[in-house]
């Protein structure tokens, strides 16, 4: 089984991540998590904080020359910001009276619409929404894209395993069907400004986000995960919490904005008939395969050998400019909401936290079926699963 947490604040000195679970061996290189992070930042629509952002990564424990030792991994990202937080966000009680000389550590009372504030305030019993925006920011999913790298890894060293994601929706402007990347599209996605795999596509998705942020608003979208060269039988059918589909959509709903996640064809599978819903089966020369990939890879909460394919819809940021109604909670009059620099578009950034979040997913998946404290305990463990599939 693997397990990942993570610790820290937005502007806290650091995020903190643990990956338990990982078999020794796995080659853990720097440029890897340093790779997945540098995607995180990109993208048309980012907001300030992500051009000067450094993502300072360190290993702490778990990996020794390289390699993964069986240990619990350890990772932190440090904040570029921390020398101006650090009294505000002191792990230490401050002198109130150098706190209140903070301008940055005024309460923030004017909760804003569509964010984690006032739930967060009322839940916690604070007047003041710092420390719940501080961990609800979606900048705690550079320590989930940092995890999600090792994992990457993982997958690839074991199964031979390419996890790719690209933008497929940036409000109202939608790619063509059928536009599928191939494992080896990494790098031509990360070249297109908003991570779209179709250019002429990518041209009106820029269009889009420079009209929002003229207007002083945002935009939200679609993200897809694609997986090649998954073996079929990750998951099970047996109990629902094993469904690899439910793990899934759990696991990308845990992100920060998404409000919807899709297997395959997912929505659009609900409006046709059966007969042009599924995945025909025919034999070929390389074994039993299917004529089309609607199910995005899963049937019966496993995987079927096909191309894994799963999207999540990320709403607008709700750190809108033009800002929207709210109530000032330390007067209760009529206000408006908390406005501060923000991205006016994170869907091009949402790509690698999906893309984390379904790696994450899946090695544990793999791990449950293949097992193995060594990469090659568990490369044989895979090898001695194809070679014995009844069925090919
Ligand atoms: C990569 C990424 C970047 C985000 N950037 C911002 C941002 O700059 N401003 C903002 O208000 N929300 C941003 N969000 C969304 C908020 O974190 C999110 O809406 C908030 O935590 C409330 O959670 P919910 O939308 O899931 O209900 C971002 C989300 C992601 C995934
Ligand atoms: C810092 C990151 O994203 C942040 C996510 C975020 C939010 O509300 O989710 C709000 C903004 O924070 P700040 O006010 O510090 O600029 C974003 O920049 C990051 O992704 O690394």
């Amino acid at each position: 089984m693997l397990r990942w947490l993570t610790a820290g604040e937005s502007h806290g000195q650091q995020l903190t991540a643990i990956l338990e679970g990982l078999p020794a061996g796995v080659e853990v290189r720097r440029e890897d998590i340093d790779a997945a992070l540098a995607r995180r930042r990109l993208g048309h629509g980012r907001g300030a904080r992500m051009s000067f952002e450094q993502d300072e990564v360190t290993v702490t424990g778990g990996v020794r020359h390289g390699l993964s030792m069986g240990g619990p991994i350890a990772i932190q990202v440090g904040n570029t910001e921390w020398p101006k937080w650090t009294t505000v966000m002191s792990a230490d009680p401050v002198d109130p009276e150098v706190l209140a000389g903070q301008a940055r550590n005024a309460p923030l009372t004017r909760p804003r619409p569509g964010h984690a504030d006032l739930a967060g305030m009322q839940k916690y019993g604070f007047d003041d929404a710092r420390p719940v925006l501080e961990r609800a920011s979606a900048r705690e999913t550079a320590a989930r894209v940092a995890l999600g790298a090792v994992a990457q890894a993982f997958l690839r060293q074991t199964l031979g395993v390419e996890v790719v994601s690209h933008v497929v929706a940036i409000g109202p402007v939608t790619v063509p069907d059928g536009v599928v990347p191939g494992p080896d599209d990494t790098a031509r996605i990360d070249d297109d400004p908003v991570r779209c795999a179709d250019p002429a596509t990518s041209e009106r998705m820029v269009a889009e986000i420079d009209d929002v942020r003229k207007n002083g608003d945002t935009l939200g979208g679609v993200v897809e995960v694609v997986v090649h060269g998954l073996p079929p039988g990750l998951g099970s059918h047996v109990h629902w919490d094993r469904r690899l589909d439910s793990r899934l959509a759990g696991a990308l709903m845990g992100i920060q904005s998404v409000k919807a996640v899709e297997v395959g064809d997912g929505l659009e599978t609900a409006r046709r008939r059966g007969s042009v819903a599924h995945d025909e089966i025919v034999p070929s020369e390389a074994g039993v395969r299917r004529l089309t990939d609607r199910a995005g890879g899963i049937e019966g909460g496993m995987t079927n050998g096909e191309v894994l394919r799963v999207r999540a819809a990320m709403k607008p940021i709700s750190t809108v400019p033009r800002a929207l109604q709210t109530v000032d909670v330390a007067t209760g009059d009529p206000a408006v909401a908390i406005n501060q620099r923000s991205d006016a578009c994170a869907v091009p950034r949402g790509t690698a936290v999906a893309e984390a979040m379904v790696a994450l997913v899946l090695a544990d998946a793999a791990l449950e079926k293949f097992g193995g404290d060594s990469v090659p305990e568990t490369r044989r463990n895979v090898q001695a699963y194809l070679d014995s599939l009844a069925i090919r």
